[in-house]
């Protein structure tokens, strides 16, 4: 059960600073005591809640001077749509809002912030930044793999960061918590904020990430195609293969948004191949009736099925799993050739093809609210926290909480229940 200590933000010292932001062009100043309401919803005459996130938002004071800091960009794990909105979005909003001078782009993730490991930094600029919004990927490089939080506080020290902006999902944050804690334990004022990305929308306290909507609006025109294919022929399946290791909102949001899915599979929710129960069971009597079907299943659903299923780890510690689709596949093909029973299976995998578009309108909307809220927050010396989507104001929320382990599919909510709707598949 949360407190309101767990969600109190920790800061570098006593703001003092006026902000140069002019108040009437910026709206109003956000102050600390403002709150973003956990639950917004209560009984008539129910006690109404009061535990909250601090609202994100600019401050009237800085712990920063502005014209004497330093920041860096480092962005980190698998790609997501609207990486470079946010690298771009939070130049501006350091140097031209703000007028901070310097702003250290880190080259490919935790790497480039080891001498060592990674390339030299950049210094970022108005023309380097100007049009990256328009492309998909990050313009700094990415990578997987820890590095030493004392290494990495050196190279800040050593290069005069102040404000280091950590842009990625649940093992990016991790790593920017122990580079915040290292950080303080030295007496190091440098802040420390992260911006959740992640396409599997899997970051607890946090209500959506940037490039998820992007990945849902590629993902439904693949299952599009794959009904058209499903449908052209006699007892076509169509089955698309998505991302979502330990979640499956990928494979839920883009079964609602495209409604032509008939079975939805996701790793928060076991399902069996065989018997009266089984998918294959179940696909048999939807071809009997329909003569087509579409199947999305996320990468990390059924890895029980799986005899093969790895223990294998990526460099950063997150399981490599079997592939689910390819085993689907294999399994529909020989149970109904089994029963001599003709089908067609048209099996797609755009994995890498929905992460690596460039950010759509939503998206570009939402990285430029986040990425100028995580300046206003680094300025403030508010540091160790995410900025967050929360009922959709942005807040703060600490990264002790928001990190160590994902958010995953409630399937006793809305989305899930609008899954099983649309596809008429029974609970799993
Ligand atoms: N528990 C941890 N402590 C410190 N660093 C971590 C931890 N977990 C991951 N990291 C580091 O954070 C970086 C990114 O982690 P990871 O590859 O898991 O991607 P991510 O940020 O979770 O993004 P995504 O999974 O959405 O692609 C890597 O350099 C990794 O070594
Ligand atoms: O192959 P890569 O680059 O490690 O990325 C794959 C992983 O990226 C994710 O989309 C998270 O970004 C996972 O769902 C997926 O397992
Ligand atoms: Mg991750």
């Amino acid at each position: 059960m949360l407190t309101q200590e767990d969600l109190r933000i920790a800061t570098l010292g006593e703001p003092t600073i006026p902000s140069p932001i002019h108040r009437g062009a910026s709206g109003k100043y956000v102050p600390d005591t403002m709150r973003v309401l956990y639950d917004i919803e209560c009984h008539e005459g129910s006690a109404p809640p009061t535990l909250g996130f601090e609202k994100a938002g600019p401050r009237e004071k800085l712990f920063f001077d502005p014209a004497r800091c330093r920041a860096a960009i480092v962005t980190c794990g698998g790609l997501c749509p609207g990486l470079n909105n946010i690298i771009r979005n939070l130049f501006y909003t350091l140097h031209s809002t703000y007028g901070v001078p310097q702003v250290l782009g880190i080259r490919n993730g935790f790497a480039g912030l080891n001498p060592a490991t990674g390339p030299s930094p950049v210094w970022l600029t108005s023309d380097m930044v100007e049009h990256i919004h328009h492309m998909g990927g990050t313009i700094l490089g990415t990578s997987r793999g820890p590095q030493d939080p004392s290494v990495m506080v050196d190279f800040l020290r050593s290069h005069g960061v102040n404000l280091l902006f950590t842009i990625g999902g649940d093992g990016t944050q991790s790593g920017a918590h122990k580079i915040a804690q290292e950080a303080q334990r030295r007496g190091a004022k440098i802040a420390v904020v992260g911006i959740p990305k992640t396409i599997d929308n899997d970051i607890k306290y946090c209500y959506r990430t940037f490039g998820f909507l992007s990945a849902i609006s590629e993902a439904e025109r693949v299952i599009d195609r794959a009904h058209v294919e499903a449908k052209s022929v006699v007892n076509g399946v169509g089955l698309v293969k998505l991302m979502g290791r330990e979640a499956g909102f990928i494979a839920a949001a883009s079964t609602i948004a495209s409604g032509e899915v008939n079975f939805t599979l996701i790793p928060e929710v076991p399902f069996e191949l065989q018997g009266p129960g089984g998918l294959l069971a179940k696909l048999e009597a939807r071809l009997r009736a329909r003569q087509h079907a579409v199947i999305v299943v996320a990468e990390g659903a059924g890895q029980h099925l799986l005899t093969q299923h790895s223990i294998r780890t990526d460099a950063s510690g997150n399981p490599k799993l079997g592939d689910i689709g390819v085993f689907l596949k294999e399994q529909v093909t020989d149970h109904f050739r089994g029963r001599e029973i003709p089908v067609s299976v048209k099996y797609f995998d755009p994995s890498y093809y929905i992460r690596s578009v460039h950010a759509g309108a939503a998206d570009s909307l939402l990285c430029e609210q986040l990425a100028r809220y995580a300046a206003h927050a680094a300025l403030a010396g508010k540091t160790d926290l995410l900025v967050s989507l929360w009922h959709e104001h942005t807040v703060h929320v600490p990264l002790a909480i928001s990190t160590g382990e994902v958010k995953r599919l409630d399937t006793s909510r809305d989305m899930w229940n609008a899954v099983l709707a649309i596809t008429g598949q029974e609970r799993w």
